[in-house]
This record gives C-alpha cells, sequence and structure tokens, in this order.
C-alpha cells in the first residue's frame, strides 16, 4: 500500500474554462483573498499536504478563453506569504521562473516565507515558455528560452549556497557576552557562473527546512533530466496509467545516474477530478461544464480574434472525419450519425459518455459541442463518486505510476470542497492517506531528510573552487 502525497494545485477561479460560469462559483479575481483563504482552510481541515500556487508572467485577451484563471491572479508568493498567516500545518509552494527571478531576491523571499510559516514553504522552479513575459522583464525571449535549463540549473545551485549562508548556529544571541554572531558561520556566496553572479551572503536566516522543497514541472526530456538532477517533487503531465508508470521509471533512472537516491524524487500527476454524491451527479456536473465551454460557434460574428482555434467544428472535422462546418454545435450525435466518425471520433464520444454519462444510443445523446469540450481540454479528468475517485488515486499509488496527485479544482469553491470532505476521507479510510500531519515541516509531509549546509564539516577554501562550478 502507498502513501500518496496529495496537495491542491489552486486556481482561485476554478480549473476548468467555465468552471467561473456555474451558479455560487468565486469568479472576481479582486475577491481572491477569501477565496484563498476558505481554500486553504478547507485543504488543511482535510490534512492536504501542499497548496500549490502556479504562475504565468503575462496576460492577455487570448488567456480569457484558454485558461480564464490566468488572466488576473494574485501573485504566488504574494499568496503563500499570505496563506502562512492563516494556517498552521499545510504546505505551502509558489512557483518562480528561473529565466527572470533574481536569486538573491527569490532566496530572500522564499528563505524568509519558509522562516515565518515554520517551515512549511516549497519552490517550484519554471522555465515557462510565454514569449510575452520577456517583454514584461526587458530581455530578448530567443536568449531566455535557448539556455533556459542551463540557467535554471545555476539558479537551483545559487539557491541552496544563498540558503547555507547562515550555519544553523551562527546566531549565538548571547546576553551575556554580547555576542549577537559567530562570523566564521556565515558565509559568502561568491558565485561566478556563466548566466548568475551571486556575491552574497544572503541577509536571511538559514529557511527551517534547510533548502525548500523544489518542484519542477514541464514536458521535455531536458526538463525530466532538470526534475531528476535537481528537484525534490516531479510534476508530470501523463495521459493514463502506463505512461505515468514509464514516466516515473524514467525519471527515477534519471535520478539515480545523477548520483541520488532515487527514492528521495517524488513523481507527482496533476488530476482533475469532478465529485459528485452519485455517479450521476457528478456526470451532470461534467455535462453542466461541458455546456457551459464556448467554442466558436457560439460568436454569431465569428470568434474573437484570441480565440483557440481548437475549440471549434472545423478542428473537429479533422478529428472525426466528417465535414461539420455549418452544422449547429447542439446537433445531437446519433447512432446512425456515429456510424459515420473515424475511430478517433468514436473514441472522443467514449469519452464523452464516461464523463458525461451521454450516449448517442441513450436518451441524452452527446452534441457536437461535447466532443468540441472533449478534444480541447486537455485536463486529466475523473469523473465520479467520492468512492471512484479514491479507488482511481489507489490503483495508480499501487501500480508505482505516481507518488502522489495535484488535485486541480473544476469549480471553487464546491469542488475542492468535494474533494476534501468526500475523497479525502475515502483515501484514508483505505490507508493511503494519513489522518494527521506527521510533522511540523513540508519535508516532514513528503517524507523528506533535511539537508546538510554545505559548509558545515567543509573547509571553505574547498568550496571557494565548488561554487564557480554549477
Ligand atoms: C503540470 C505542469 C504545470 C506547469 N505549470 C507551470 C507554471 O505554473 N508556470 C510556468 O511558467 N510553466 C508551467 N509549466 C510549463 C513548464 O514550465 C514548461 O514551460 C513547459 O512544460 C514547456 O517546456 P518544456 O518543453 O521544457 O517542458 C507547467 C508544466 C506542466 C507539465
Amino acid at each position: 500500500m502507498t502513501r500518496l502525497i496529495i496537495g491542491a494545485m489552486v486556481r482561485a477561479i476554478g480549473a476548468n474554462p467555465s468552471g467561473w460560469r456555474v451558479t455560487g462559483a468565486h469568479r472576481d479575481p479582486r475577491g481572491d483573498a477569501a477565496a484563498l483563504r476558505h481554500a486553504a482552510k478547507v485543504a488543511e481541515a482535510a490534512r492536504l499536504d501542499y497548496l500549490f500556487f502556479g504562475d504565468w508572467l503575462a496576460t492577455g485577451h487570448d488567456l480569457e478563453f484558454r485558461d480564464p484563471y490566468l488572466v488576473a491572479r494574485i501573485d504566488p508568493l504574494s499568496a503563500i506569504t499570505y496563506l502562512a498567516g492563516v494556517t498552521e500545518r499545510i504546505g505551502l509552494i509558489a512557483t518562480a521562473n528561473t529565466g527572470y527571478a533574481d536569486p538573491y531576491a527569490l532566496a530572500r523571499a522564499t528563505a524568509s516565507i519558509d522562516l515565518l510559516s515554520g517551515g512549511r514553504a516549497g519552490l517550484n522552479l519554471a522555465t515557462g515558455s510565454e514569449p510575452r513575459a520577456a517583454g514584461n522583464h526587458g530581455r530578448d525571449f530567443a536568449v531566455v528560452n535557448a539556455s533556459r535549463y542551463d540557467r535554471a540549473a545555476e539558479f537551483d545551485h545559487v539557491l541552496r549556497r544563498l540558503w547555507d549562508s547562515f550555519e544553523d548556529d551562527a546566531i549565538v544571541a548571547d546576553v551575556a557576552s554580547g555576542v549577537f554572531l559567530d562570523p566564521s558561520k556565515l558565509h559568502p556566496t561568491d558565485f561566478r557562473g556563466q548566466f548568475l553572479s551571486v556575491d552574497g551572503p544572503l541577509n536571511v536566516a538559514r529557511p527551517v527546512q534547510g533548502h525548500l522543497p523544489i518542484v519542477h514541472a514541464g514536458t521535455s526530456p531536458r526538463s525530466r533530466l532538470f526534475a531528476a538532477q535537481h528537484a525534490d517533487l516531479a510534476l508530470v503531465a501523463v495521459s493514463d496509467l502506463e505512461h505515468a508508470v514509464a514516466i516515473r521509471e524514467e525519471l527515477r533512472s534519471l535520478a539515480f545516474e545523477s548520483g541520488r537516491d532515487d527514492r528521495t524524487l517524488k513523481v507527482i500527476a496533476p488530476v482533475l477530478p469532478i465529485v459528485g454524491e452519485t455517479r450521476e451527479h457528478a456526470q451532470s456536473i461534467a455535462d453542466e461544464l461541458s455546456e457551459l465551454v464556448q467554442i466558436a460557434e457560439d460568436w454569431p460574428d465569428g470568434p474573437p480574434q484570441a480565440f483557440p482555434a481548437n475549440r471549434s467544428l472545423a478542428q473537429l472535422s479533422t478529428l472525426v472525419g466528417l465535414d461539420l462546418s455549418g452544422l449547429s454545435p447542439d446537433r445531437a450525435v446519433t447512432p446512425a450519425f456515429l456510424g459515420e466518425f473515424s475511430a478517433v471520433g468514436q473514441e472522443l464520444v467514449e469519452i464523452v459518455a464516461e464523463r458525461t454519462g451521454r450516449s448517442p444510443h441513450g436518451e441524452r445523446p452527446p452534441t457536437l459541442r461535447h466532443l468540441v469540450v472533449a478534444a480541447s481540454v486537455s485536463a486529466s479528468i475523473i469523473v465520479g463518486t467520492a468512492h471512484d475517485i479514491a479507488a482511481e488515486f489507489e490503483a495508480w499509488g499501487d501500480a508505482g505510476a505516481v507518488d502522489g496527485f495535484n488535485v486541480l479544482s473544476a469549480i471553487q469553491p464546491a469542488q475542492l470542497d468535494a474533494f476534501a470532505l468526500g475523497v479525502v476521507p475515502e483515501l484514508q479510510r483505505r490507508g493511503v492517506f494519513p489522518t494527521e500531519y506527521e510533522g511540523h515541516t513540508l519535508r516532514d509531509s513528503l517524507g523528506l531528510e533535511r539537508p546538510a549546509n554545505v559548509h558545515v564539516g567543509n573547509d571553505d577554501s574547498a568550496l571557494a573552487t565548488l561554487s564557480r562550478r554549477p
């Protein structure tokens, strides 16, 4: 039996493109403070391991149609700092982009949050490939993009060196003698690399956790190598269980080859469960979400320029192998119509049936809209009761496909509440998720040791050479 790691991937207005349109959903980012507080309280009461905040360094009208939560959101370091003050046990992971962040400023902010939260902070190092981010930071995108993983490796090295500036017992604060600091235990960083140059030392005490747990999310082989060499949690996009097993094996062997204990690399998959009291109830929620996703044909005068091309009957036509132009998106897929579909089209119909309960042979057949949505919304969705979802999670853990899940909520707060109050107790009943926090820090929750300070037991002249080699 596997102890799963479970965190909530927080998207304040919901992770489904139409989640914000559902009655009762949080939809105005100006009210995120209350929404984030609520999410944190609910997740902590359910004993989730962490709240995870992604990031995106640009905005625009196109994002409204793709991932509306990206349009306007609280910056992740601000979010976790805020939540550190209203929670006590749950881990708090923020994303930073190594292409644009300044390592000294980031080491300082994250060490501070770790100290303020009693050792509950984690850091997701993204190399994000959004071209508009470059313009927002006065950088050349082509340069940033070409070298992003080399810079990320240097960045991780420098962060750890900065966090090691103070030995744990460097601050003496001895009232009797008047000695505040033992200067032999404060170490310069003195790093000169290809991309980064940092003198140090950092002006914040060593984080409670020594080094914050590092997360990395990506899809390319280079991303996987970076995760294997530098991360504690690898966040991977997987299509199915077999794919997940293969990716986890690959990551673990890369970690082993790079000289690590491969068990210290935890592989986490994002998943979007749609939870209902019965299977039919869950399917009706998924059905409503599909109905509320706008597709190109919803605009009588043509969709806005920024609208995604894949959310259209034109795109669906190529998948099902039929010309659907001019048809209504609400056209039912009847058995006769289905008979004309390609194999890919038939598979889409099966996905829709699994998610929404609609079948061409039933009373409520799927429509073309359902197929467009199933083809264009890429999240890994599981629809069912708490029992169904817990059983699926357990099966993935037992198959060695993942060490845990980052849980997305389609509708906030309703779906995070349903997961926390329904699925988590079911996972606990099955013995795959603990009922209490096991320790005090995020590392404790993740089963990770606190790393030693690189300066302890080392002589600094040897380190001077090391520090110049990322
Ligand atoms: C599950 C997952 C979550 C991600 N979250 C973020 C994020 O919050 N911010 C970001 O800039 N990039 C994020 N990324 C994108 C990666 O940082 C990277 O840009 C993308 O995977 C393409 O680069 P790659 O080919 O090196 O993997 C995420 C990727 C995955 C798979």
